[in-house]
């Protein structure tokens, strides 16, 4: 299968560099990274070791068989507009947050947008080489629930490349209950500048799961069938098995780059989630006053 991967930074090219095992991969990145997977191949490293070779460009190829897109969520739109360009009958989103795959539908008339979640979690360590900090899996389905051909068709190139991936049926209720364990971690954790195992206990663990349950209400408002204990328990569930890392956002705060604050607790932000509109205003503060939201 010829894949196509629209922002190679860490989980593109960690996804993009395993499936490179079995498919014809191009990684779609910056100019120092693919000049690097160009020169010597990609080296994957941690709890995967591999180095793989595929193909490596700053701008999408003219048609693939599969787009993955993995840029952060405030590059969504930009994105769904260059796909719009490249003949490629499914995407895949596997990025965070909410609407990713509604803004890539909206421009991609006639093409399968399918919904994913990843729980791989990955880093780029520089020009040519990302680190697989956990072995984690994609789930992968139609982003209105329900089977699919495209979904069962990408299943089965995960499959041969060896990646641990299921193909769902139950897509929009997986994305909402990512999302509460995203609200209910990262702004959080980026505000109080804490490892995610800090949310184990009060007062950081009511925070988390106080976000978590008005994003169970909001996604039952929507027609999911999400409750507030299912989304509190995988909030726990997650700061267990986490309990040592830096969530993303609090990565993306101490480099001093944006955060996907809009798609995760300001998705959810309003008068009947305050909890959310609270850590969405405080993150996007900051943000104003780093002047990372111009662009
Ligand atoms: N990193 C993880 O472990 C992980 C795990 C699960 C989900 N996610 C989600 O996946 C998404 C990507 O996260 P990430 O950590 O890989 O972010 P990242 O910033 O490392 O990667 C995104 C890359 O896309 C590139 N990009 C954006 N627009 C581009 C363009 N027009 N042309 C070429 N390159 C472009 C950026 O330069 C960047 O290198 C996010 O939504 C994140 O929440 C990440
Ligand atoms: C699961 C998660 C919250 C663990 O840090 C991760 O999705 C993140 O950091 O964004």
């Amino acid at each position: 299968m010829d894949v196509v991967v629209f922002g190679a930074g860490s989980l593109g090219s960690l996804v993009g560099g395993l499936l490179a095992r079995e498919h014809d991969v191009t990684l779609v990145g910056r100019a120092a990274h693919v000049e690097r997977v160009r020169a010597s191949g990609l080296r994957i490293e941690g709890e995967v070791e591999a180095t793989v070779h595929p193909a490596a460009r700053t701008t999408l190829p003219a048609r693939a068989d599969l787009a993955l897109v993995t840029v952060k969520s405030f590059d969504t739109e930009r994105a769904a507009r260059a796909l719009a360009r490249c003949d490629v009958p499914t995407v895949l989103s596997l990025q965070n947050g909410l609407d990713n795959e509604a803004t890539l539908a909206a421009h991609l008339d006639g093409r399968t947008v399918l919904a994913g979640t990843c729980t791989y979690g990955a880093r780029l360590l520089g020009p040519g080489r990302v680190a697989c900090t956990g072995v984690g899996e994609v789930a992968l389905g139609a982003r209105e629930g329900g089977p699919s051909v495209a979904a069962d068709r990408t299943g089965r190139a995960f499959e041969r490349a060896g990646v641990e991936h299921v193909v769902a049926e139950d897509m929009p209720r997986r994305v909402w209950e990512k999302l509460a364990v995203n609200a209910g971690v990262n702004a959080a954790t980026a505000l109080a500048r804490v490892p995610n195992g800090a949310l184990s206990d009060p007062p950081g663990r009511d925070v988390a799961h106080a976000a978590a349950r008005e994003v169970a209400q909001s996604a039952r408002g929507e027609g999911i069938d999400l409750t507030e204990a299912r989304a509190v328990a995988s909030v726990d569930r997650v700061v267990r098995a986490t309990a040592s890392n830096r969530s993303s956002m609090l990565q993306d705060v101490e480099r001093g780059t944006r955060t996907e604050i809009d798609a995760i607790n300001g998705r959810i932000a309003g008068p009947d989630a305050p909890v959310n509109a609270t850590l969405a205003a405080l993150v996007r503060t900051w943000e104003d006053a780093e002047g990372l939201r111009e662009s």
